[in-house]
C-alpha cells in the first residue's frame, strides 16, 4: 500500500528553537492516525509542514507521492481543519458550503448539507455568531465535504460537547470505510483515539517517540511489576520505556517483540492511554539504554 505521507529526516526550526527535528516516518494509506505529545512537542507543525502551511528546515515530506502544497491537484487531495478554525466571520453558514463547492472540485454537497443539519447548524447563521464548538463543526464539515484522500485534522473535537465528539469520530470512521479516506489527527483526548485510531505517532520534545499500527504497538509493550531490580538486569532486547521503583518493588514498561519468561514479573498489557503516558514521561533518561525513571 502506498504512503500518505513520508518524512525523512524532517526538520523545522523557529529561530533557534527545533520545533521538530528528525522526523522520519511512513504512514501507509488507510489508516486513522493519531498524533499525541505534549504541549509544544511539535504536533502542529509536523501537521502545516505536511499540509504545505510550513516549508521545512531540513529533510523533506511527501504527501500522497506529491510536495506539500505544490499543486491545485495535490491541494484538493488533502483537507487541513486547523486547531483555530479559521473560518470568515462576516459570512454565513450557507456562504462557507458556496465558497467550499468553487473551491473544491470533489466537493459532496449533500454530504455538507445534511451534517450542517444533523449538528444544528442553521445556514443563514453568520459564523461570527457561532459558538467555538459550532465553528468547529463547521469547520469538520468542509474538511469532510472537500472529499480529501488525506484529512489533516488540529485537534478538532477539543470544543466539542461529549456526543458531538463521538458523533464526529463516528462519521470520520464511516467516511474511512466508505470513502478510502486517510485521517491525520493530534488530540490530547486519548480516550477518544483509543475509539478511532489504529495508528499512533507519539511525540515528545520535537522527535518521534514512537510511530507505528496500534495493536502492534500495544502487543509488543507489557508492565513489569516485581520484586526491585535495577534496569541493567533485565535482557537486552527488553527496551526499558518508563521505570517506577519502591524500597521493594519496580515497575516497568518495556517493549519487547520476544516473550517474558521471567516467573519474578507479573505481566499486564497497557492500555493505549498508558503506552502514550509512558512514552511522554520526558524525565532524564538513565545511562543504559532508555530508562525514564520515577523515583517515589
Ligand atoms: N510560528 C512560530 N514561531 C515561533 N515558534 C513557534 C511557532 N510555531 C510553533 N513554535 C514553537 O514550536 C514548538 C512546537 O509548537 P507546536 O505548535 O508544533 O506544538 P504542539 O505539539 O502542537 O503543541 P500544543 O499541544 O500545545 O498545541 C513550540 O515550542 C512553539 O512555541
Amino acid at each position: 500500500m502506498t504512503a500518505v505521507l513520508e518524512a525523512r529526516s524532517l526538520g523545522k526550526k523557529f529561530g533557534r528553537h527545533w520545533a521538530l527535528r528528525d522526523c522520519t516516518i511512513d504512514i501507509p494509506a488507510g489508516h486513522v492516525v493519531g498524533l499525541v505529545g505534549p504541549n509544544g512537542a511539535g504536533k502542529t507543525t509536523l501537521l502545516k509542514l505536511a499540509c504545505g502551511q510550513l516549508e521545512p528546515t531540513t529533510g523533506d515530506v511527501t504527501v500522497l507521492g506529491g510536495r506539500p502544497g505544490s499543486t491545485p491537484a495535490q491541494l484538493a487531495r488533502v483537507g487541513f481543519v486547523a486547531q483555530d478554525t479559521p473560518l470568515y466571520a462576516g459570512l454565513t453558514v450557507a456562504e462557507h458550503l458556496r465558497l467550499g463547492a468553487r473551491l473544491n472540485p470533489r466537493w459532496d454537497a449533500a454530504l455538507a448539507r445534511e451534517r450542517i443539519a444533523q449538528v444544528g447548524l442553521v445556514p443563514t447563521q453568520r459564523v461570527g455568531k457561532l459558538s467555538g464548538g459550532q465553528r468547529a463543526q463547521l469547520a469538520l464539515t468542509l474538511g469532510l465535504a472537500k472529499r480529501p484522500e488525506l484529512l489533516i485534522l488540529d485537534e478538532p473535537v477539543a470544543s466539542l460537547d461529549p456526543l458531538a465528539r463521538r458523533e464526529f469520530l463516528q462519521a470520520l470512521m464511516e467516511a474511512t470505510a466508505e470513502h478510502r479516506l486517510s485521517v491525520l489527527l493530534s488530540s490530547h483526548l486519548v480516550s477518544d483515539l483509543e475509539r478511532v485510531c489504529d495508528y499512533l505517532i507519539v511525540l515528545v520534545d520535537s522527535r518521534v517517540r514512537i510511530a507505528g499500527e496500534l495493536d502492534r504497538l500495544l502487543a509488543s509493550h507489557h508492565r513489569l511489576t516485581g520484586p526491585r531490580r535495577d534496569p541493567d538486569r533485565l535482557p537486552a532486547d527488553q527496551h526499558v520505556v518508563s521505570a517506577r521503583h519502591t524500597e521493594r518493588q519496580s515497575t516497568y514498561v518495556i517493549r519487547t517483540d520476544a516473550p517474558i519468561h521471567d516467573p519474578a514479573w507479573t505481566v499486564t498489557a497497557l492500555s493505549l492511554e498508558d503506552l502514550v503516558l509512558a512514552h511522554m514521561d520526558r524525565r532524564p533518561e538513565q545511562p543504559r539504554r532508555d530508562v525514564l525513571e520515577v523515583r517515589r
